[in-house]
């Protein structure tokens, strides 16, 4: 079992260390060859025009479209999360996302760097402990379409972290904080596909 990180741009070393803590094989995708043979793939937080334009300028947009669409177990954070929504507001004139979230997302929904902030999410698909979400100019999740489902909200009501089948996304950095479970979440997910094939 091999699981990718999307190392185009953004925090693909902190996902990478998170997974290998959790004692997967990690290797960095920047190439159709290295997508090719990945079980899962993380597409990092940063910042998704600049990985929309290298993603298409590596030759990548395309394998990796099909690969979601195949199945491939996808966790995305942040800019991750904008890369695989169906559909992105306030994006750059010109920015595609690879799409296979039903879902509509706003980029930068919270406003500039300096308006991040961390709070406590309930997930409950997590486990009973609260989870440490910081958000660093994240998205917000506008819309959940029927095939989607919405796994954590902020006391707002607004999505913060979605799931559809074999893809997941949140707002917010798990991978900064020591917050191990959602890259678990997303491991188990890759295990059962590879058992399943
Ligand atoms: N921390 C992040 O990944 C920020 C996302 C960034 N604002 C974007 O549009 O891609």
């Amino acid at each position: 079992m091999t699981v990718g990180v999307l190392a185009l741009q953004g925090d693909f070393r902190e996902h990478a260390d998170v997974l290998r803590t959790l004692g997967a094989d990690v290797i960095h995708v920047r190439r159709p060859e290295e997508l090719a043979v990945v079980d899962g793939l993380v597409i990092p937080g940063g910042e998704s025009s600049v990985m929309d334009k290298l993603a298409r300028a590596f030759g990548l947009a395309e394998p990796l479209r099909a690969r979601i669409r195949s199945g491939l177990p996808v966790y995305g954070t942040c800019a991750g999360l904008i890369m695989l929504a169906d559909s992105v507001l306030d994006a750059i004139v010109g920015q595609e996302s690879l799409g296979g979230l039903d879902v509509v997302v706003r980029r930068n929904a919270f406003g500039s760097q300096t308006q991040s902030f961390e709070t406590d999410l309930d997930i409950p698909v997590l486990g009973a402990d609260p989870v440490h979400a910081v958000f660093i100019r994240g998205p917000v999740v506008e819309s959940v379409g029927p095939a989607a489902t919405a796994l954590a909200t902020l006391a707002d009501g607004r999505v913060v972290a979605v799931e559809q089948g074999n893809l997941l996304g949140t707002s917010f950095h798990p991978e900064i904080t020591g917050e191990y479970r959602f890259h678990e979440y997303f491991l188990s997910k890759v295990r059962a596909r590879t058992l399943a094939a």
